[in-house]
């Protein structure tokens, strides 16, 4: 059972003390770090975030910052807009006109990467077939003479293929959108459904800049198409380019009062400290290049947010400079940087592996051990499910940014499975922090109390 389903099922079915027992025993086996008072679990209802207003809880000085990071692809946009849906704040109209255009335009660049990598598909397998043919002497063309594959497409396809693929690459796509690219919804409709397309998304995984959810809305070309579409949550949450690609973006949010944390401490609600306002600022991966000033600004940020996909692991990333690497050691690098900086020296980091779901799909064909730096891994068993063997993956990723936290700062980092397509996911993320928050908090309000020679010593001690 995967991190993420066993916390649910922890939350649903133990009574508090034996999940505390058993999550400190899970956490301990794993040298993860736990919260002192995991209290409850992810609550169904998202509406748990309610927006508040924002300066006069600014001006009290009493909103925590939270900063979010992360390489290109991690999730972190899809992140701040599930936190956005959740706290309520709303798109403007403006808004959610430039989303619907930027949807309709994917559109066209999903097709594009599909029909770029399927001409490379054909010639590949036809220049294996005509290897075969030769070595067998028996050359096999097709019924008009020409040669084919199941990545061939017809005479029309290739020429509606050809043109735009040749705009796109000429980057005059916009010199057709929107009014001139409506009229090709259909033919788009067409392609995708054509089976040498299909073939082509099988294999997706080869080519670069698909994202997951290219078939989601290729799968809607026509309805995406026309004036009258307005585009859904869920379609906002799956497109790209709706959060600026190379900037910052913010956002105030609050859980509401009622809150199972406000349990913590107990009937004394009076002493309980507010700390239910935060602000989420999320910087891009491009932010994240450049941002050497950046980050100067955000000293008093209380918690970095540090965002890997998991399932980057075997991917190859190319950098600033042309040159490429593993993209799972590119993240690395960043998050060291990120450690390193003194701007973050008080602040506490919790890591978050994001993409679990596809993760999960990806670990029992292609082993954890592609990535050097994972290349002394060995789960327990050799014979199990992708769920188990996901399970032990993430442990070993998990403890092996733990090692690398701990060296550098000699402290504890809080790590987390996330799974950003799926609200609940990323409403008990949210949690976790805010847990990780007032967890630290207490700690330093023991120490103080400790110094002043009013606590006992070994109280002071709940690291895990
Ligand atoms: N399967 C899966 N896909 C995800 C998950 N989180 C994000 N994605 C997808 O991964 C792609 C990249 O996610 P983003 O949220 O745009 O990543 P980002 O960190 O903002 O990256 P840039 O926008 O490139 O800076 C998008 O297509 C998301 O829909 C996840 O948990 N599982
Ligand atoms: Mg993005």
């Amino acid at each position: 059972m995967d991190p993420t389903r066993k916390k649910v099922k922890i939350t649903l079915e133990e009574t508090y003390g034996e999940r505390q027992a058993s999550t400190r025993f899970i956490c301990s086996l794993f040298s993860l770090p736990v919260p002192p008072a995991n209290i409850h679990g992810p609550k169904e209802d998202a509406t748990a975030f309610s927006g508040g207003s924002i300066p006069e809880y600014l001006e009290h000085g009493r909103v925590q910052k939270l900063l979010l990071f992360g390489l290109e692809g991690s999730g972190t946009s899809t992140i701040f807009k599930q936190v956005k849906f959740m706290s309520k704040s709303k798109f403007t109209v403006d808004e959610v006109q430039n989303i619907k255009r930027t949807i309709q335009r994917n559109i066209y660049r999903y097709l594009s990467v599909l029909l770029e990598g399927r001409e490379h598909f054909e010639e590949e397998a036809l220049m294996d077939k005509g290897t075969s043919d030769l070595e067998r002497e028996n050359p096999s063309p097709g019924t008009d003479g020409s040669r084919h594959c199941i990545y061939s497409i017809n005479q029309r396809v290739k020429h509606f293929s050809d043109w735009l693929l040749e705009i796109i690459a000429m980057g005059d796509l916009d010199a057709f959108f929107p009014a001139a690219t409506r009229e090709y919804a259909p033919v788009v409709d067409e392609i995708w459904r054509d089976p040498a397309i299909q073939e082509t998304y099988k294999r997706r995984g080869e080519l670069h800049f698909l994202p997951d959810t290219a078939n989601y809305f290729l799968d809607q070309a026509l309805e995406i198409s026309s004036n009258e579409y307005e585009p859904t949550e869920r379609d906002i949450l799956y497109a790209e380019g709706v959060t600026p690609s190379n900037g910052l973006a913010s956002l105030e949010f609050s859980f509401d009062d009622h809150s199972p944390m406000s349990e913590i401490y107990g009937e004394d609600l009076e002493s309980q400290p507010s700390w239910n306002k935060y602000q989420l600022i999320r910087i891009s991966s491009k932010g994240v290049h450049d941002s050497g000033k950046w980050l100067e600004m955000f000293e008093d940020v209380k918690v970095v947010v540090f965002c890997v996909a998991l399932s980057d692991y075997d991917l190859e990333w190319t950098r600033g400079d042309g040159t490429s690497e593993n993209k799972m050691l590119a993240s690395r690098d960043v998050f060291e940087s990120l450690v390193r900086h003194s701007s973050f020296e008080d602040a506490s980091f919790v890591l978050l592996l994001n993409k679990y779901d596809s993760f999960e799909d990806k670990i029992n064909q292609v082993p954890l051990t592609v990535c050097d730096w994972f290349h002394d891994f060995r789960p327990f068993r050799l014979r199990q499910n992708n769920q188990a063997l996901a399970n032990q993956s993430y442990y070993y990723v998990a403890v092996m940014f733990k090692q690398l936290y701990a060296s550098i700062t000699g402290k504890k980092l809080f790590v987390w499975p996330t799974r950003a397509l799926e609200r609940t996911s990323v409403d008990e993320t949210f949690r976790y922090i805010r847990e990780v928050l007032m967890w630290e908090e207490e700690k330093k309000r023991m120490y103080c109390m400790a110094d002043d020679d009013s606590y006992s010593s070994t109280e002071t001690d709940f690291t895990p």
